[in-house]
């Protein structure tokens, strides 16, 4: 029997919908989904495909909870201490979906940051990068947006960021290289000025 998706998703997003407005936004993602399924040649109303429009739209809202939050906030506790060096926290995993295909990219991010008096908790770059990847994205973008909100909550000396990704619509589809992964950077303040300071993040980052 076919389950009352919209029931579903009232109790678990009530913010997002209201089951007195037929034409809701998660009644409409779901309709869509439903055409797709049509449009790819299979049935929705088949018994393995039922809740899929439901479980689509779940996974969508996870894929791009980044959305609905500012990354930049859990920067934003910072504590005064006197080091002036090197700050690298190595292989933050995330996921991401391509932009152009929706297909998932993922890999980890490298980032690191020499502090001007201000630090902040190591597991909020982690949740920083979270809320960046968890959006529509390319992986340029994405490495810029962690550096840029480094740079404008702690205002340190420099900032580095290091992304290594696999994207799955290079792999599973169009060229199908599934060795192919990517690496992107961003620079700022002494990073970008001096070569030595990009090496000491390179030579962290490889042992
Ligand atoms: N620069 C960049 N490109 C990306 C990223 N993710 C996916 N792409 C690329 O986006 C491009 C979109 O190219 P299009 O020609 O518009 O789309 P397409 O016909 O599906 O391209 P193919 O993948 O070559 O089949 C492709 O080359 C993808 O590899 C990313 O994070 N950064
Ligand atoms: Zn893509």
């Amino acid at each position: 029997m076919a389950i009352d998706t919209r029931i579903l998703i009232t109790k678990e997003f009530p913010n997002l919908v209201d089951l007195n407005k037929k034409n809701n936004q998660a009644h409409r993602f779901m309709e869509g989904v439903k055409d797709l399924i049509e449009l790819c040649g299979d049935d929705p109303n088949r018994d393995g495909l039922q809740e899929t429009p439901y479980r689509v739209f779940k996974a969508f809202l996870e894929y791009t909870e980044g959305y609905r939050e500012d990354p930049k906030m859990h920067l934003e506790k910072t504590f005064d201490v006197d080091h002036q060096e090197l700050v690298l926290v190595k292989n933050i995993e995330f996921h991401s979906v391509c932009e152009h295909h929706f297909a998932p990219f993922f890999g980890v991010a490298h980032v690191g940051y020499i502090p001007n008096e201000k630090i902040t908790g190591l597991s909020k770059i982690a949740r920083m990068v979270e809320g960046f990847a968890k959006r529509f994205q390319v992986q340029e973008r994405l490495t810029t947006q962690i550096s840029e909100a480094i740079e404008e909550v702690l205002e340190p000396i420099g900032t580095m960021v290091v992304i290594e990704a696999k994207h799955m619509c290079m792999c599973g589809r169009g060229i199908k290289k599934t060795s192919a992964s990517t690496t992107t950077s961003s620079v700022r303040g002494v990073f970008a000025d001096q070569s030595d300071a990009r090496a000491e993040f390179l030579s962290l980052l490889h042992r």
